[in-house]
């Protein structure tokens, strides 16, 4: 009735499993693949907060006969040889947060990623952490800002997966960075290295995935996560009020969704004497379909077609040295009491809850 443990030896080393997951992104730039991939994203309740008989109608008759081949084409823009940017981005992050573990001597930590829609599931890389030894297990959402159509929808594919396994690891879970110091400091120095290169713009723009409004309405603290972001960010850069503006892109269907639009603030900047910008998107960790060609090209042309001079894109942190030293860090902080080796906790703390050499069962 319940799934088993696959692997598991008597004697084996108890492990460390760091999971850090993106929201996945569809297995090929085609139609076929792109309706699968919307299907299973749209078909979540986090996401599409609508009757269930109703949506069911509403995704099956329209949007999946039609959005999958617009997608397609969008998705064509942005695929290389390395695939889809979300996935390889990811892939690199994982890859060089665990040397970044080796290296720290961490030997009992096992570092992935996986993705909430399609592959690798979190249930794949659940169970090929277990199968390898890990007891406890970190969650490492890549979603600064707390949402409900994100963070909460990937505990949700936890939890399911628990409810149907055997043997359920110690669990921690990052329900968001938003403000961590790292991350702020991290984005800054990003946006810095870009104004040494090219100087700064009339405005920084500040956009991040939209939301409908109603789930601000409903208590959803994604909004207020969003904009303490941009104010400790523009602290950070010694930025006044008026030389920055948030925004929210990637609208989807009729309903309001939360303002100021980045679209739309784009095509009014020109007229009020906002001849150059520079558009950052602090909610993405990876580049995407949504920073490459929503905001690096898409964006680009309202903001020139609207008579701007002057449009910069500065890209996401993606697997740069600093991201990956801030996500470090900050499963350190979730991981204190679980691995004692690497604190600098004073000595009595250190040999009362020392781990015994041979950890075995
Ligand atoms: C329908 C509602 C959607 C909500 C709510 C939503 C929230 C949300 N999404 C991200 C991050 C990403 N979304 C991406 C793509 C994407 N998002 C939606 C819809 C909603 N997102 C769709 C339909 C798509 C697919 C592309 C398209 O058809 O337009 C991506 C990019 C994935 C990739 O493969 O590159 C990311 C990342 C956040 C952070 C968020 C709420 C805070
Ligand atoms: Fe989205
Ligand atoms: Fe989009």
């Amino acid at each position: 009735m319940f799934k088993n443990t696959i692997g598991f030896e008597h004697k084996q080393q108890p492990k460390i499993g760091v999971l850090i997951t993106n929201l996945g992104t569809p297995d090929k730039p085609d139609g076929r693949s792109l309706r699968k991939y919307l299907k299973q994203f749209l078909s979540d309740p986090r996401v599409v907060e609508v009757p269930r008989v109703l949506w069911w109608f509403v995704l099956n008759g329209i949007i999946l006969n039609i959005r999958p081949k617009r997608s397609a084409k969008a998705y064509q823009t942005v695929w290389n040889d390395r695939g889809s940017p979300l996935m390889f981005h990811t892939h690199d992050q994982a890859e060089k947060l665990a040397k970044r573990f080796k290296d720290s001597g961490q030997e009992n930590i096992i570092v992935d990623f996986a993705m909430r829609y399609g592959e690798p599931s979190i249930t794949k890389r659940i169970d090929e952490m277990l199968a390898k030894g890990v007891r406890k297990l970190l969650v490492v959402p890549l979603y600064p800002q707390y949402c409900a159509a994100t963070t909460a929808s990937t505990f949700d594919a936890i939890a399911k997966d628990f409810v149907e396994r055997r043997w359920i690891p110690d669990f921690r879970f990052v329900s968001h960075y938003h403000d961590f110091p790292d991350y702020i400091h991290a984005v800054a120095n990003k946006i810095k290295v870009h104004w040494q290169q090219h100087g700064q713009a009339d405005k920084l723009i500040f956009s991040y995935h939209g939301v409908p409004k109603k789930y601000l309405d409903k208590g959803d603290p994604y909004h207020c996560e969003c904009y303490k972001t941009s104010r400790l960010i523009a602290e950070a850069l010694n930025l006044s009020n008026d030389q920055y503006i948030t925004t929210f892109q990637s609208r989807f269907g009729r309903e309001e969704w939360l303002k100021p639009y980045t679209d739309e603030t784009l095509k009014s900047l020109p007229a009020n004497g906002i001849q150059s910008v520079q558009v950052v998107c602090p909610g993405f960790s990876s580049d995407c379909l949504e920073t490459i060609e929503e905001i690096g090209e898409e964006n680009r042309d309202y903001f020139m077609q609207a008579g701007g001079q002057s449009y910069q894109y500065i890209e996401a942190l993606n697997s740069d040295e600093e991201h990956i030293n801030m996500i470090y860090r900050l499963a350190l902080n979730h991981l204190l009491g679980w691995d004692l080796s690497q604190y600098d906790i004073n000595k009595t703390d250190q040999e009362f809850t020392k781990v015994p050499q041979n950890n075995t069962i």
